[in-house]
């Protein structure tokens, strides 16, 4: 019998965008609205999103840290898509150390599960940040793209955005807001592909896993 299912598990791991979305303090709120209904003699519904480009699940541009960078449009599909690792960082305390890192393997991409539940509902501003040498560290062993469940790698407070710029000067892609409440510390295949927002410091993501092939 065929069928067009994969049998590889598949986890979303994208926030839900809706009205009262948690975004960065004073940044705009996620609006979507109805501007053609069915129920009005409209033929089709039709609606419209206000957002912020760092809202839910997203990819930062090198644009975000580097007024010379690339945009959203402009980036290169590679590190989106491929085999990652995700790490179980709840017990870190403080920013992620490389001394937290596990042996990554053939892994060039690489995730961190930092919140015990995901804060769906409500900012929260105490997420563990990436340490700068922790992304020069994981550039040295060819990782290409870093992702964690918190709204950034660097502290909400942060002014020298320490992270991001060793996320540069490495020509790394990061990956931001993702929900990781389901997925097991180990290996699956990454498809993240950001929105090809032109002149977008941002784009948002429909981020999966995959089970591996050879899992
Ligand atoms: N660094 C964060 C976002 C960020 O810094 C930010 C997002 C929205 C509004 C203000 C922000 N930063 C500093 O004021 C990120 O990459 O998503
Ligand atoms: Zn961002
Ligand atoms: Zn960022």
């Amino acid at each position: 019998m065929s069928s067009w299912r994969s049998s590889r598990r598949i986890w979303d791991i994208s926030q839900v965008l809706r009205p009262g979305l948690p975004v960065w303090p004073g940044d705009t709120a996620f609006g979507f609205e109805r501007t053609w209904r069915m129920e009005d003699g409209s033929p089709v519904n039709v609606g419209r999103i206000v957002m912020s480009t760092h809202s839910g699940t997203h990819a930062d541009a090198p644009l975000h840290y580097d007024a010379a960078g690339l945009d959203a449009a402009g980036m290169e599909l590679d590190p989106f898509i491929g085999e990652c690792l995700v790490v179980d960082a709840r017990g870190v305390s403080g920013e992620i150390d490389v001394a937290d890192l596990p042996h990554l393997g053939s892994a060039d991409r690489v995730l961190f599960r930092t919140w015990e539940a995901f804060p769906h509902d409500e900012w929260r501003s105490d997420w563990k940040p990436i340490a700068a040498e922790t992304i020069e560290w994981l550039a040295l062993q060819s990782v290409k793209l870093v992702g964690t469940d918190a709204p950034s790698v660097d502290p909400q407070d942060s002014k020298t955005m320490d992270a991001h710029k060793a996320v540069a000067r490495n020509d790394m892609r990061i990956l931001e807001g993702l929900v990781l409440d389901d997925v097991a510390e180990g290996r699956y295949e990454l498809i993240a592909l950001p929105l090809k927002v032109g002149g977008g410091d941002a784009g948002l993501t429909r981020a999966i896993l995959r089970e591996l092939r050879d899992a």
